[in-house]
């Protein structure tokens, strides 16, 4: 069993949670409350920006051109490709995108990027690529489940797009290379080393449980104006 089969193992409860949550289950029966699509893309905008931000500080750490390729690539693909769910979330509920960007963290998205931004600082490589590889292998996971079983068709379901965009190729191809990234590094990485691997990896998976759950619950800070924007 390779690494990173192991962490999908040992997380199967997390990601079965996700799967089950009431907002995923929304999305494949096409039933999402309006304010529960908008706070989700109000905080994903900020959350895929830190994405941004790691694989920035991920490259900082690279010791070869391939390596910085690979994260360089991804932030391409964050930033031309991943507009495109996010728009079907605005269609559907009525609101333009541009209205939903700049706000500030909710809690559970506060909580996630806090822990993939101290792992980028203080973390290896390795450790890196274990806290960010959930973001794209809990949604194929999703993707790829919400396919068979609401087997959406366009114009018919109003998360086609949403659904066809993580359930097919796209992330298929980043999940794959950060897992053989992964698994390489874990062949050389120590003991200790790959403990903090599998807890940065399960962090995440349970991270990414939160923001569902924040984003379904329209989740605020308790004294909402005593909060700075950022
Ligand atoms: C919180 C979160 N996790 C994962 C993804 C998919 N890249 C996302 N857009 N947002």
């Amino acid at each position: 069993m390779t690494f990173t089969e192991r962490l999908r193992e040992e997380n199967d409860a997390t990601y079965q949670a996700i799967f089950d949550h009431p907002y995923v289950q929304g999305l494949k029966t096409g039933h999402v409350p309006k304010n529960a699509l908008v706070h989700y893309v109000k905080q994903d905008f900020e959350y895929l920006n830190a994405f941004m931000r790691v694989y920035g500080l991920a490259i900082s750490k690279c010791e070869t051109r391939e390596e910085m390729s690979l994260f360089n690539e991804q932030i391409g693909f964050v930033l031309h490709s991943e507009i495109h769910p996010h728009n079907n979330l605005c269609e559907v509920a009525g609101v333009p995108y541009e209205e939903l960007q700049g706000y500030p963290l909710a809690p559970g998205a506060s909580h996630y990027i806090s822990h993939m931004m101290t792992t980028a600082q203080q973390g290896t490589l390795g450790e890196i690529v274990a806290v960010l590889l959930p973001c794209p292998w809990t949604y194929l996971d999703i993707g790829e489940r919400l396919m068979k079983e609401a087997a959406p068709q366009p114009g018919l379901h109003p998360f086609y797009e949403w659904i066809n965009f993580y359930g097919t190729k796209s992330m298929e191809g980043v999940t794959g290379k950060l897992r053989s990234w992964l698994d390489r590094y874990a062949e050389t990485a120590s003991e200790r080393e790959k403990e903090k691997m599998r807890v940065a990896f399960a962090k995440s998976c349970q991270l990414e449980l939160g923001f569902w759950e924040m984003a379904y619950t329209v989740e605020e800070w308790p004294v909402r104006d005593a909060v700075l924007r950022r």
